[in-house]
């Protein structure tokens, strides 16, 4: 079992460059088998779940090619059904993306139940729903999803929550169907309008991706194409909320500025300087942090998933602050263990309340999921001595060369086994 070892008390200085975005690259990944085409996606992270996804690729029969430089050739010209076990499928959330991709191109797919982190229910019934509008007969059966259709029909299908997940998986099954499919009620992630952007790439007609209603144009067929998929949102900010919490002064390189502005808004206010340029932002900051409260919501909201690194910044910030979480009910598991370093945090329900303490101290704690990984690694950064973090393999499921690019900004981090 591999651990980190986190020495604490060391601003963070200098340059990172953030990596491709892992929630666009686990979607893109299998929307590329509704072409039988040749894919080229380019800025592919080095991440567990990315290779997870090339293995489930290839158990497949897609021929899956994944170089250095982060580019991966797709061929799926010989894949003629799409069945995908719980062994593979369980590993991890995206795998759900095999449904929609899956019967858009074959009109018939087996998928196992995903799996994901463990952050709450994660119910996919608004997915099921738009299969069933397009035409499709769903069955759950021994934890495996059958979906066949005869042909599937464009349709009007409102999400009654606003799902990432939903929304891709909807436009992947729409992209070949007959007509036009209305998504309404749309998830507006950056990554939902990466995903759009590459299927008009291979020749879709998908308009709308980043507003609430997403129209999509069925086209008889998808072709191959080159893409380079989007800067990764989650690790720019959790760049960000490290460099802040340590007092650092930190470039964070290759990123949209746009979609980080939620952090932004909430570092300032904490009074943190953020200085915007084109592909790049700066953070530069004081000891002094003011508290604040944080809300999670759908895009442009603050993300759910930096709701960890965020609420250890809070926890040694001036005064009090109120954390809700309203996207997934369960992702205050991580809290028990930041109490273990002195965080003083209560929990009830949705809402936590950070009393913000003078400092944290580094203790030996386990890893819940991953973005309760990264929040442990800047605990670990902020706290007086050594923290110890066991069950880094969530952090590997998203981050590429974590402590590597935490070495460089100074930090004294390293990977042991033990
Ligand atoms: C691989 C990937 O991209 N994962 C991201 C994706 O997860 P994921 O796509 O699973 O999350 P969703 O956006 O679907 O979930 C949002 C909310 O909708 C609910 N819901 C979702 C689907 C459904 O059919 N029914 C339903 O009730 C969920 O329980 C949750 O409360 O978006 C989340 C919200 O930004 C992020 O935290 C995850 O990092
Ligand atoms: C929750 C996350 O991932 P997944 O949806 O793959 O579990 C995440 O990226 O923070």
């Amino acid at each position: 079992m591999e651990k980190l070892i986190v020495e604490g008390g060391v601003k963070l200085e200098g340059q990172v460059n953030i990596s491709g975005f892992k929630n666009a690259a686990v979607a893109i990944i299998p929307a590329s088998i509704l072409s039988a085409g040749k894919c080229y996606i380019e800025n592919i992270p080095h991440i567990r779940d990315v290779y997870l996804f090339k293995d489930i690729m290839q158990e497949l029969g897609v021929n899956v090619e994944l170089d250095e430089n982060g580019t991966m050739m797709i061929d799926s010209s010989k894949l003629d059904r799409c069945c995908a076990t719980y062994d593979l499928a369980n590993k991890m959330r995206a795998s759900y993306y095999l449904i929609g991709a899956g019967l858009g191109r074959f009109k018939e797919v087996e998928v196992a139940y995903p799996g994901g982190c463990n952050i709450g229910t994660r119910p996919i019934d608004q997915h099921i729903k738009g299969f069933e509008a397009l035409g499709a007969k769903v069955e759950i059966e021994h934890g495996v999803i059958r979906c066949r259709a005869e042909k599937l029909v464009g349709a009007k299908i409102y999400l009654d929550v606003v799902s990432v997940g939903a929304t891709i998986n909807i436009m992947l099954a729409a992209v070949l169907a007959e007509g036009t499919t209305i998504i309404e009620n749309a998830a507006k992630e950056p990554h939902v309008v990466d995903v759009a952007n590459f299927l008009n790439m291979m020749g879709a007609d998908v308009r709308g991706a980043g507003t609430d209603i997403i129209k999509i144009k069925g086209v008889d067929k998808l072709h191959g194409c080159t893409y380079s998929v989007i800067p990764d949102q989650i690790e720019a900010g959790t760049y960000m909320i490290a460099a802040a919490a340590t007092g650092g002064d930190v470039f964070i390189n290759n990123v949209i500025p746009k979609h980080l502005e939620s952090i932004t808004a909430k570092l300032k206010e904490m009074g943190v300087e953020v200085i915007e340029y084109g592909d790049s932002i700066r953070v530069k900051a004081s000891n002094n942090l003011k508290s604040v409260d944080i809300k999670t919501l759908p895009y442009p909201g603050f993300p759910t998933d930096l709701q960890q690194p965020m609420t250890v910044l809070l926890s040694t910030a001036d005064g009090t602050s109120v954390v809700t979480e309203s996207i997934f009910e369960g992702r205050f598991k991580y809290v028990d263990e930041l109490k273990r370093m002195g965080a003083n945090i209560k929990v009830e329900g949705r809402v936590a309340v950070v009393e913000g303490v003078k400092r944290l101290s580094g203790a030996r704690i386990s890893v819940t999921d991953l973005r309760a990984g990264a929040a442990f690694i800047i605990a670990g950064l902020i706290a007086e001595g050594t923290t110890e973090i066991e069950n880094i393999y969530h952090i590997d499921r998203g981050y590429e060369k974590v402590e590597e690019k935490f070495r460089k900004l100074g930090a004294k981090i390293k990977r042991i086994r033990g």
